[in-house]
Order: structure tokens, then sequence, then C-alpha cells
């Protein structure tokens, strides 16, 4: 039988529903997201998103064809030219330079999340490394389709974190996130039942890391 990237998630459905609607996220999109939660969330995020850019380096040096590198390369250039643009004019606003953001600490939350990507990369091959990024790139997309579905989601000036939902709404993250579910199913297609289980821990794993890295913003734990 043919999996799909769906059946990832059916496999760790309760895990997903966490991620996706966690009280961070739904507080983030009724605008009432304590500002130092957030801060502290996306500080952190910066300190993620330049360890991921490395994951999707790991994917280009994994690839076998001209497209697997082109997806790493669009995966890397997402990050770099449309998520990491945002957080710099955030920290900006906040009086906060780059020079300043490279010398934070990582929260373990952060250290976790990362080095077990970067870890399930090296180790296995470049499907377990995309099933690790799964859901970081496709759980953003869904996060904001779902912000854009709930009735108490507040969109425009009035919420103060209107710009992070609109990065993660937009064709070009969404469309990113389509390009990698497009390939998780088409290689999950092929996989054996025995595969389909290793692959299912290492995503429901993730989803948990990030569970856990949404509670680091609430809990402002380092
Ligand atoms: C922790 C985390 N997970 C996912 C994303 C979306 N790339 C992000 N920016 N940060």
């Amino acid at each position: 039988m043919g999996y799909r990237f769906t059946d990832l998630v059916d496999a760790c459905r309760d895990d997903w529903h966490a991620y996706i609607e966690h009280d961070f996220v739904l507080a983030l999109g009724r605008g009432e997201l304590a500002d130092a939660s957030f801060r502290h969330y996306l500080k952190q995020d910066y300190l993620f998103l330049l360890q991921f850019s490395r994951a999707y380096a790991l994917a280009a040096y994994k690839s076998h064809s001209l497209d697997e590198l082109r997806g790493a390369f669009d995966g890397m250039k997402t990050i770099l030219d449309v998520e990491l643009g945002l957080h710099l004019a955030f920290c900006r606003d906040w009086g906060i330079g780059e020079a300043e953001l490279s010398e934070l600490p990582e929260a373990r939350a952060t250290l976790a999340y990362t080095r077990y990507v970067l870890d399930a990369g090296s180790r296995g091959d470049l499907l377990d490394l995309h099933v690790a990024l799964a859901p970081c790139m496709v759980g953003y997309a869904d996060i904001a389709r779902t912000l854009n579905a709930r009735s108490d989601t507040l969109r425009g000036a009035d919420n103060p974190f209107d710009t992070w939902i609109a990065m993660y709404e937009s064709d070009d993250f969404q469309a990113a996130a389509r390009q990698e579910q497009a390939w998780l199913d088409d290689q999950l297609a092929q996989v054996s039942g025995e595969r389909f289980a290793r692959l299912s821990r290492i995503f429901a794993d993730a989803t948990r890391l990030e569970i856990d890295f949404w509670q680091m913003g609430l809990d402002l734990s380092d």
C-alpha cells in the first residue's frame, strides 16, 4: 500500500493538534499573546532558522538529482529570504541588531529540536531528513490556514502579530509547503510498512519538539 504525508499526521494526530492549536498560536491569533513571549519566541526562532538553513544544506548534500537539489535550495531560500527577513525587521523595531542576536544563547528547546533534525538527517537519507523537517514547513502553513479559519482570530492592524500570520499565509510560503508535501507524497508512496513506522517516529518526535518550542515561548524558558 502507498503512504501519503497525511498518514504521518494521522499517526500522531493528538500531538499534531496540540502543535497546530497550541495556546501560544491561539493567543497570537487573537492578538492577546504577551509581548515578552512573542519576543522570546522570535529571538529563539532566529537561532532556530539559522540551524534549519544548515539542515537544508544537508538536504542538498544528500540529494541525488537536480530536482532534489532545487528542493533543498528552495527550502533554504524560503528561510533566508522570507522568514529571516521578518524576524530581523521585528528585532530592528525592538532595537536588537544582528550582532546582538548572534550572541544570544540557544534555549534548550531550540537546541533539542534543531540538533534532533540535523541528527536524523545525518544518520538517515534524504527522506528521513525531509520527514524531520516537515512539521516545520508544512506545519506553519497549516497553522496560518487554521488561524484564518477561526472566528476568534483577529486580522489587521489591531493585531500586533498580524504580519507574522501574513507571512505564513503568503503565496510564497504556502507554495513552498505544498511543494514539500507533494515531494513527501511521492516518496512515501514507495516505502514499506516497516520504513513508514520508522518515519512516523521521526515525524512524531519533530512534532513534539515543535510543541516544546511554543511552550518555551509561553514560559520564557531558556
Ligand atoms: C520552531 C519553528 N518551526 C517552524 C517554523 C517555520 N519555518 C519556524 N519558523 N520555527
